[in-house]
């Protein structure tokens, strides 16, 4: 017989809430139905609204909070939630920590692996960290907008502070955004694919205070170009490179093949752990640069290196992990799929004076296969993948090479889990606790660190 849903569309409900998901909402469950709700916390009892019902599942929204978490904080502001650009702003910030490291020991939990965890090393100030901003432009009743998309829309909520960006980088997006009202550049139109700028990309380093400046248009032309790109240069001092990246695909891919220098040069420098790097408009790089000192350090250090090993990093990126692992180890190889990237890394390695690194255009699970072929021998490897993990043929090729070490770098627990247990099942092993480090505070994003050692046969 088929089973009743237990609640009804624009009904409200009192409830518990027990847990908390992956994406930081309450869950709450009536007869066993789960039922998920927006900024409602574990031991809670709120009285929500259901908005959503599916089969197997609704979605609810918060009337009024009966019972307070202790961990819960104020918001700081509806938009952040709205949006999901900090999905855990109501969450203290100690319990965002113990949510992240019970995230991946849930994950490790769901596939049997018998895993420690270590407590998240979290950040002193956990607001305006991130070093870069990728900002929707769109007209808003009649005007143009910078802002945040709706979480599950692509509705424009106006936001000047975005609360988790270096506030540079937010009065820089309002510099741009008043030229280009002023200059009546067209918003793009998702809806009909027409309009001209679509994005505005800054990027500051934190330590160089250099500014970078994307303007991602979906046409070739960008009228009054010349006009614009003077402003911003004498509004934004900071500003030393200005790039038109252009993107004619109607797509959610955020950035096009292309990019055109306006003005200055094509990469701003940032400095990690002492180590300069050259940075390009496409170029990957962590946007959380006081933790990534933290997980750079952690990652060199647990990958235990001598003098004498051959290191190999497989997404590479701009050579951020293998050039701290190059001033140890005898010789670092890196891959990674972004020729500019490489070309950002190989320049990167002269700027700092490391001969003992080369880098190499490619994917990474191709590459491992033909190093591995080669009879390349390294001691250790590390790899950065995105969020969807590693390719089975990569953890295959990384086996045959019987490195006594493997670094895994993650920013995703699930694929994380999934992969460690292939290694696991090929004789490496998780013998000290995984380390998570906090890259993303505010929002359920988790980073981590993992060692696999090779048992001995
Ligand atoms: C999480 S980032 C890490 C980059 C670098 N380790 C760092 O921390 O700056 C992942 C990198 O993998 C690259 N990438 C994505 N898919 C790839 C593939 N199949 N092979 C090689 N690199 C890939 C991306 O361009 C990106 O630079």
């Amino acid at each position: 017989m088929k089973k009743q849903v237990p609640v009804l569309k624009n009904q409200n409900y009192d409830v518990d809430i027990s847990d908390l998901t992956y994406q930081g909402m309450g869950v709450a469950k009536i007869d066993d139905f789960p039922i998920f709700i927006e900024n409602a916390l574990p031991t809670e009892n709120v009285t929500m609204k259901v908005i959503k019902v599916k089969k197997n599942f609704a979605f609810g929204k918060v009337v009024r909070i009966n019972k307070k978490s202790a961990d819960r904080v104020e918001l700081v502001d509806k938009a952040y939630t709205q949006t999901g650009i900090a999905p855990l702003q109501h969450l203290k910030y100690d319990a965002q920590l113990k949510f992240k490291q019970h995230l991946i020991e849930v994950d490790f939990d769901k596939l049997k692996l018998d895993v420690e965890v270590n407590p998240t090393i979290g950040m002193d100030d956990p607001t305006h960290y991130r070093n870069k901003a990728q900002i929707p432009v769109r007209m808003v009743n009649g005007q143009l907008q910078t802002g945040f998309y709706r979480k599950h829309s692509h509705d424009l909520v106006p936001i000047e502070d975005f609360y988790i960006q270096d506030p540079e980088i937010d009065k820089a997006v309002v510099v741009v955004r008043d030229l280009l009202r002023k200059f009546r550049v067209q918003p793009y139109d998702e809806e009909h694919n027409k309009g001209v700028i679509r994005n505005i990309m800054v990027r500051r380093g934190h330590y160089s205070h250099e500014m970078m400046i994307v303007l991602i248009t979906r046409t070739e032309k960008l009228p009054s170009s010349g006009e614009i790109v003077a402003e911003i240069t004498k509004m934004l001092p900071e500003v030393k490179s200005i790039v038109q990246n252009v993107n004619p695909q109607r797509t959610n891919a955020l950035m096009g093949k292309e990019n055109k220098v306006l003005a200055g040069q094509s990469t701003i420098e940032d400095t990690l752990l002492g180590l300069k790097f050259d940075i390009s408009a496409s170029s990957f790089y962590q946007v959380n640069p006081v933790q990534t000192e933290k997980l750079y350090e952690l990652a060199t250090k647990k990958a235990d290196l001598s003098a004498d090993d051959t290191v190999i990093d497989a997404y590479c990126g701009i050579g951020t992990i293998s050039l701290s692992m190059a001033k140890v180890a005898k010789m670092v190889y890196g891959v990674e799929i972004l020729p500019e990237a490489v070309e950002d890394a190989k320049k990167n390695a002269k700027i700092n004076g490391l001969t003992n690194v080369m880098f190499v255009s490619g994917k990474a699970e191709d590459q491992m296969a033909k190093w591995q072929e080669d009879g390349l021998k390294p001691d250790v490897i590390t790899v950065d993948p995105p969020r969807k993990g590693l390719e089975g043929s990569l953890i295959e090729s990384v086996v045959k090479m019987q490195p006594k070490r493997v670094v895994y770098v993650s920013c995703n627990p699930a694929t994380l889990a999934r992969d460690v247990k292939l290694f696991t099942e090929q004789g490496y092993h998780v013998n000290q606790p995984i380390q998570p480090v906090d890259q993303f505070p505010q929002t359920v994003h988790v980073e981590s660190v993992t060692v696999l050692e090779r048992q001995p046969s």
